[in-house]
């Protein structure tokens, strides 16, 4: 077994089996405790919440509580493994909420057969939580899923894979491509993969200013053209009218790959033929579409980014999805829309080029960080990230409407 193996082991069953636990945040010593905390204190906020339905925020845990949900149908870059593998990861995504963003969550995996199901199942119990972060749901459902949840729940739902995913691709791309003297809207741009976290960060790659047509996106069968008569609604947006049809095809001249598909589908030759100072973001974890040793060692004008912790520049939701949900929670948001996904865009890449705290240094074990090619966005341990993002976030779920609470008072300052 690798060293990392085993230690990944030991690290997820020592020493308790799994990562999170719930803490208790009121006394429960003595009988006047209990009398409090159950029966027959528990009623007085029943009633209260029976008569006012907002003063569930008041004397629960829901305004700061997140159901992080999903089916296990596209764990990471391994697949469909079904709910119960899905289970680390989940636990992963409660521990992150909480290490980052001091928010509580309890990971959910649904066993169901059809769509309606898993909706019905989540929007059943939607209610309980401040907010629904969806995760690893294979696309195409993926999308049905979230529309549907959307109209269904009067909480935030937010699948991560997709717009934690594209927010955090926008924000380190349009640094990179300002390091490489590029612009969004001129580059050419190859999508490995077209499912929930391809379409999502493609289509907001196209609201930051990048050209449609000027994106060749593939999955397993190749680039997505509009010959092509199996191809789903999400996939059909982006068939170019054009005669390429591999990778091979699209990757002479391109300006940018980026990797949401699988592992090492990027090779060194292919690397090779994108135009000078390319910006490569494989993001599929945890092995990426290129390894970073091959593609530095392949060229040294290019912009590497992974998935992963252990490399530099890591393009990875973590550095969104705590933070645009603690902004949602703050300010009471029914939604997380646009201009909030917008908002946390820049919120993210401004910080990168901001000096770097020496206790971000220690935390990621770098001897300096300064805006460059390897260092395009923040790290996810800079503890700044959760003030300006979440922040950005509410700012603008207030300036939009969808928030039920003023931006509170020297909020996150
Ligand atoms: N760094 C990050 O923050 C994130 C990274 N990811 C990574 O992105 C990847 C996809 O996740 P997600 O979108 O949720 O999953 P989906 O199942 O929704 O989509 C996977 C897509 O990848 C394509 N694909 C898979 N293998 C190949 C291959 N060998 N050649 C070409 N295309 C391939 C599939 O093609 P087809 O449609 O033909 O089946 C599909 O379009 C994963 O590796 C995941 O780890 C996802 C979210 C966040
Ligand atoms: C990071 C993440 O959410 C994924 O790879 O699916
Ligand atoms: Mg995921």
């Amino acid at each position: 077994m690798t060293d990392l193996k085993q230690q990944a082991l030991d690290y997820h069953a020592l020493p308790t089996p799994g990562k999170i636990s719930i803490e208790l945040t009121t006394p429960a010593e003595t009988s006047k405790d209990l009398a409090l905390a159950y029966s027959p204190g528990v009623a007085e906020p029943v009633r209260e919440i029976a008569e006012n339905p907002d003063d569930v925020y008041k004397y629960t845990a829901k305004g700061n509580t997140v159901a992080v949900i999903t089916n296990g149908t596209a764990i990471l870059g391994l697949g469909n493994l079904g709910p119960m593998a899905s289970k680390p990861v989940m636990e992963g995504k409660a521990l992150l909420f909480k290490r980052f963003a001091g928010i509580d969550s309890f990971d959910i995996e649904v066993k169901h057969k059809t769509v309606e199901d898993f909706v019905s199942t989540v929007a059943n119990i939607a209610d309980s939580f401040g907010g629904i972060n969806l995760e690893d749901i294979k696309a195409p459902e993926c999308f049905e899923i979230e529309r549907a949840l959307i109209e269904r729940c009067k909480v935030p739902v937010f699948h991560d894979d997709q717009h934690g995913t594209a927010i955090v691709t926008a924000a380190g791309m349009l640094n990179a491509l300002d390091i490489q003297g590029k612009q969004l809207k001129h580059a050419n741009i190859v999508c490995m993969g077209a499912g929930a976290a391809a379409i999502a960060c493609m289509e907001l790659l196209i609201k930051c200013g990048a050209q449609r047509e000027k994106i060749y996106m593939l999955d397993r069968k190749g680039v997505i053209h509009t010959r092509r008569d199996d191809l789903n609604e999400y996939k059909k947006l982006f068939a170019n009218n054009t005669d390429k049809r591999t990778l091979d095809d699209v990757i002479d001249g391109a300006d940018v790959f980026v990797g949401v598909s699988g592992p090492d589908l990027l090779s060194a030759e292919q690397l090779a033929m994108m135009a000078p100072n390319p910006v490569v973001f494989a993001c599929s974890n945890p092995d990426p579409e290129i390894k970073p040793e091959l593609a530095l060692a392949t060229r040294d004008d290019v912009i590497m980014a992974t998935g992963r912790s252990d490399y530099p520049n890591q393009v990875n939701n973590v550095l969104c999805f705590p933070f645009i949900f603690r902004g949602a929670l703050d300010v009471r948001s029914r939604a997380i829309n646009d201009e909030m996904k917008v908002a946390a865009v820049h919120a993210i890449r401004e910080l990168a080029k901001e000096p770097v705290p020496a206790e971000v240094l220690k935390a990621s074990g770098d001897e300096s960080l300064e805006f460059g090619r390897d260092y395009i966005i923040p790290k996810p341990m800079d503890t700044r990230l959760c003030g300006r993002v979440a922040k950005a976030v509410a700012q603008a779920a207030v300036d939009s409407g969808v928030a039920a609470l003023e931006l509170p008072e020297n909020y996150m300052n």
